[in-house]
């Protein structure tokens, strides 16, 4: 048998480009994009994606090139992970609430050779163009989004997205992808801990973990898809390419307030959507003027962040199905999920959106998940006590960081990815999150899981978001401090909220101190910036002990970029201080 050899009829490279011209010979005339009036069906979408990418390569796009998009979830958005890849090129999606700063440094660091912006973002780009011409880089051509519902006329220069498609060749031969490793796509993390990083996925990963996602959260033919989750993170966690593997419809909304949700949901009835835990309390805040019933199933995938169990019990109330998943950029977005087993639907709703809130067990396309202690590398035990790193391994997870060894040396290690996420595994083998190693709290050499005393905070009625950080303590080393936001016209006190963290934690994980404040700082991502918070906590313990201003740390400018500098020691003294324990 070994000497069967592989042949173009029995092995083609895998790419996710492949699904849109299937969707378009199977799907030709059912819907493929909603935006507002302006509807596509899947034969047009194939068509204007051709014609971009023709037109990509009449303007010298080759293999390998990178095309960089700086646009919210609008159908340009979608096309561009067709169109980009069938060009041979590799698609880069920009954050869209990023400074320009991080615009101009994601811009030079991917070396773009074409940047796609949409109309609304324009100010941001141009503000990140003429930084990287004061530092006398190269500059990508600038090609402008107009809405394609209702154009406003807005242009930056000669070229134009719906130009390029109304001059490109209609018949333009697909790319063919001769090496499925070949990259496909350029996402740099979130920056919630570190300065963001290029995370290039290939062909081959990319089309493995849309399937794997398809078939882990049981995405039939035909759903109606709101894109809740904005497509710059994680390519929209591969369901941009899923939905023209299943012939869905993309409903497509250009920011995810309340109204808009609420209408594309009740108007195109929305079979399916993800989001990070945040857009939860966007929908349970809605007004009564925002508010639309709903009336049919509504399947949510919700992940990056930890989503506390009191929230997924007050949104499942509202007839949301929510499965839950974990992942990371570096894994193409989820790489585990909470697996409902049947029989937890007879136990309560509170037990079971205690379970609920585990991370869960590995997606199909990874080969292997574990939790590890990172000094001896053995597995710990399957108690829901002992802590380590969670490691994932397999077809999901990136090629490499784009031009960036050191951290590569890092993440890939014994066979594995480390992802730098601290966790328990319960005696059924599911994989609960207690923190992220840089935000475990350390005190009196005892570890708090922030999580943990979030998910109490939570508990209360009035607390609307709440993150514990590490805040500095002369005696304890550090003690945890918590930030909360809270529900409109509540009365309630800190001390209150401290009493009720009280009556249902440990005394060493009560916070010492509790902030109320109207808003906390975030990632585009809806992830609270736990360093922003940290920074602001040592400020209140300087406070606390009189130190003068003048020798308080200082803020410098880079406290207002994305990138947090003050962290960078800590994660290796507090693996080593989980370890020890
Ligand atoms: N379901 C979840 N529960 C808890 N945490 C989650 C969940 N899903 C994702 N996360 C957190 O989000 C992280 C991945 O986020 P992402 O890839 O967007 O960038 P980032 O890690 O926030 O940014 P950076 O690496 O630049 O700091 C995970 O490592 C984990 O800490």
């Amino acid at each position: 048998m070994d000497q069967l050899s592989k042949c173009r009829a029995n092995y083609t490279p895998l790419s996710p480009i492949t699904f849109l011209e299937r969707a378009a010979r199977v799907y030709a005339d059912r819907t493929s994009i909603i935006y507002r009036n302006t509807q596509f069906t899947w034969a047009n979408t194939f068509n204007r994606c051709r014609r971009l990418a023709s037109s990509l390569n009449k303007l010298n796009i080759v293999k390998n090139d990178v095309v960089s998009i700086l646009a919210p979830n609008v159908p340009a958005m979608y096309e561009v992970h067709f169109a980009v890849p069938m060009a041979g090129a590799v698609l880069n999606t920009i954050n869209i609430r990023l400074d320009s700063a991080n615009v101009a440094q994601i811009l030079d660091h991917s070396e773009a050779k074409i940047l796609f912006v949409d109309y609304q973002y324009l100010r941001l780009a141009v503000e990140a163009l003429r930084r990287l011409m004061n530092a006398a880089k190269s500059l990508p051509l600038v090609v402008v989004i107009d809405d394609v519902d209702t154009p406003t006329g807005v242009r930056l220069g000669e070229l134009e997205y719906e130009s390029l498609i109304r001059t490109g060749n209609p018949e333009h031969p697909p790319y063919v992808v001769e090496d499925e490793w070949d990259p496909v796509s350029l996402n740099y993390t979130s920056g919630t801990t570190s300065a963001p990083k290029g995370v290039v996925y290939s062909h081959r990963g990319a089309y493995l973990s849309t399937l794997s996602l398809l078939l882990q959260w049981g995405v039939g033919g035909f759903p109606v898809y709101m894109w809740s989750l904005p497509m710059f993170h994680c390519n929209g966690w591969t369901f941009t390419w899923g939905m023209a593997a299943r012939g869905g419809t993309n409903v497509c909304i250009r920011n995810t307030g309340a109204a808009d949700m609420y209408h594309a949901i009740s108007t195109h009835k929305v079979t399916h959507m993800c989001c990070a835990p945040i857009v939860f309390n966007i929908i349970l805040e809605a007004t009564p003027e925002q508010r639309r019933p709903i009336n049919h199933p509504i399947h949510v995938l919700t992940g990056g962040a930890p989503p506390p169990p009191a929230l997924l019990e007050k949104i499942q109330g509202l007839g949301f199905n929510v499965t839950h998943a974990y992942g990371l950029t570096e894994a193409t977005g989820p790489a585990m999920v909470c697996e409902w087993q049947s029989e937890w639907n007879s136990l309560p709703l509170v037990e079971q959106s205690r379970l609920k809130q585990r991370q869960g067990v590995s997606v199909l396309t990874l080969a292997d998940a574990d939790v590890k202690d990172p000094e001896t590398m053995v597995s710990v035990n399957r108690d829901g006590k002992s802590i380590g790193e969670i490691v994932l391994r397999g077809s999901s997870i990136m090629k490499g960081y784009y031009k960036n060894d050191v951290e590569n040396a890092k993440a890939f290690k014994d066979g594995w990815f480390w992802t730098g996420d601290v966790g328990v595994v319960h005696a059924d083998g599911y994989v609960e999150i207690k923190d992220r190693s840089k935000d475990v709290i350390i005190s009196g050499g005892e570890n708090i899981s922030s999580v943990e005393v979030e998910n109490v905070l939570y508990l209360h009625p009035d607390v609307l978001e709440a993150a514990v950080v590490a805040m500095p303590h002369p005696f304890w080393g550090e003690s945890p401090c918590a930030f909360v936001t809270m529900r409109k016209n509540s009365q309630v006190k800190e001390e209150d909220v401290i009493d009720h963290c009280r009556c249902k934690l440990p005394k060493f994980m009560v916070p010492k101190k509790m902030v109320f404040k109207d808003e906390l700082p975030k990632t585009n991502t809806g992830k609270i910036l736990k360093f922003k918070l940290r920074e602001m906590a040592k400020e209140l313990e300087q406070e606390h002990l009189n130190i003068p201003s003048s020798r308080r740390v200082n803020k410098t400018e880079e406290d207002n970029r994305i990138t947090p500098r003050n962290d960078q020691d800590r994660p290796q003294q507090q693996i080593l201080a989980i370890s020890r324990l």
